[in-house]
């Protein structure tokens, strides 16, 4: 186990590096260690893009009213804060780490070419347009997303002239940016920046490369990069739980194949991680549960929220235990049905609570899945913050001795995500 020691100070209030190359600008062992940095997007101008022509394309049910969810993720941050978190911000990142490297011109390149443009003039006029403006304004514009009307396309090409009646966008908004867990996860002193499943996410990983590579926070912060966002197999954050320094829990789930879980096992058993064990928890493949995290998160040395519709009726549900194997390339697999018992033999605890989102209530239980009551983010060993809307499942934390601090979630649950998919932590301090 790393010190904590080794974490603080690394860097001043502009986010300038300051650290000693030894310092890690990454430092996550655990899923409930205090948390001291995280990062955040502020929900802007791409929420107010949504239309029910493309809400369901781009993974939302509804759209939010942006002052409301700004001013709702604005109390979150705020919370944070007020608990002694840093809270670091993506686009603020992101157009820091591009002035820092001068990429500005080939970082909207890659942007251009991953948003599908294909005409050279629609290619040129965007790229003028986009390098015209201050380079925060521009990452702020990507994310929100380019309108046809807001430029003017000089063409006699029939594509470029019929195509401008037709759909509203020559770049999509982005609108899931605020659920900053799912494009990379934060695991020991490394990260996976994800190639993510849908292709109305797939860009995000874009700013979190871009911060990787060139902030001066993190690029000489001695990160490891488990995955890069070019490799074949789909993981998203919103599946991996870093339960303590030897032990993962990845789930296989709509948005992470098992191949992509058996390659990163391989890849952190071979490039020396401290990681021993993977339990791959299998989860229905389904919208309301899209990732591990929306039905199963751990708050505490041996509690667990969980939510009872990812069980059989027996109570079981396959999980398989990766291991380290004597060949190379290959992981010892062993296949598990009782979650408590892998959990107690895993972080080798006395017993195992796994907390039922709603009390396990045929209607609470599902009601307050679908707006995130199992999502809770840890923010020190049995201190919570939830969405004030699950009550149900507040309420019953309480009484199994966790502290619960609610947000108010009336917009911010809208596009399905609760606390922990909203937070990327960057540092967590270790546990005993
Ligand atoms: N970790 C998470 O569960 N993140 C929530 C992602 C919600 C987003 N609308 C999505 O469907 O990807």
């Amino acid at each position: 186990m790393k010190s904590t020691t080794e974490t603080e100070s690394i860097s001043n209030e502009t986010g300038e590096n300051t650290m000693e190359t030894n310092k890690k600008s990454i430092h996550v062992f655990s899923e409930i260690g205090e948390l001291q940095t995280v990062l955040l997007k502020r929900p802007g101008r791409e929420i107010e893009n949504l239309t029910p022509d493309i809400m369901e394309r781009l993974l939302f049910d509804d759209i939010p009213h942006l002052p409301v969810i700004q001013k709702e993720h604005d109390k979150f941050a705020e919370t944070l804060r007020v608990n002694g978190v840093e809270v670091l911000y993506l686009e603020k990142l992101s157009a820091e780490a591009i002035d820092a490297s001068d990429t500005k011109e080939s970082f909207v390149e890659t942007m251009l070419d991953e948003s599908g443009i294909s005409s050279k003039n629609v290619y040129k006029v965007l790229k003028d347009y986009l390098l015209s403006m201050d380079t925060l304004e521009m990452v702020e514009k990507i994310m929100a997303g380019v309108r046809k009307n807001e430029v003017e396309v000089d063409s006699n090409h029939l594509a470029d002239i019929s195509d401008r009646h037709q759909y509203p966008f020559y770049m999509d908004p982005m609108p899931n940016l605020y659920f900053t867990r799912d494009p990379g996860a934060s695991m020991g002193n490394g990260m996976t920046i994800n190639n993510m499943t849908y292709q109305a996410r797939k860009r995000e990983t874009l700013f979190l490369e871009t911060i990787m590579k060139h902030h001066p926070r993190f690029k000489d912060g001695g990160t490891d990069i488990w995955r890069d966002r070019n490799v074949t197999t789909h993981m998203e954050g919103g599946d991996e739980l870093v339960l303590n320094d030897k032990v993962l829990a990845i789930g296989i789930s709509q948005r992470t194949e098992a191949k992509a879980v058996e390659d990163l096992a391989i890849e952190l058993f071979e490039k020396g991680a401290s990681f021993e064990k993977v339990l791959a928890i299998k989860i229905p493949n389904v919208r309301a549960m899209m990732h591990l995290d929306t039905v199963f998160t751990m708050i505490d040395h041996n509690k667990f929220t969980i939510h009872p519709g990812i069980l059989e009726f027996d109570g079981s549900i396959d999980t398989y235990i990766l291991e380290k194997s004597d060949e190379a390339g290959k992981v010892k697999i062993t296949h598990e049905t009782d979650l408590g018992k892998v959990l107690k033999d895993a972080l080798g605890v006395d017993d195992i609570e796994l907390i039922q989102c709603g009390g396990g209530d045929a209607i609470a239980a599902p009601r307050e899945q679908w707006n995130d009551g199992s999502n809770t983010l840890a923010i020190a060993p049995g201190v919570v913050v939830t969405y004030d809307r699950n009550y149900v499942s507040n309420e019953l934390l309480r009484e199994k001795g966790v502290k619960v601090i609610e947000v108010e979630s009336s917009e911010l649950s809208r596009g399905r995500g609760g606390p922990r998919c909203m937070s990327m932590p960057l540092i967590r301090k270790d546990i005993n």
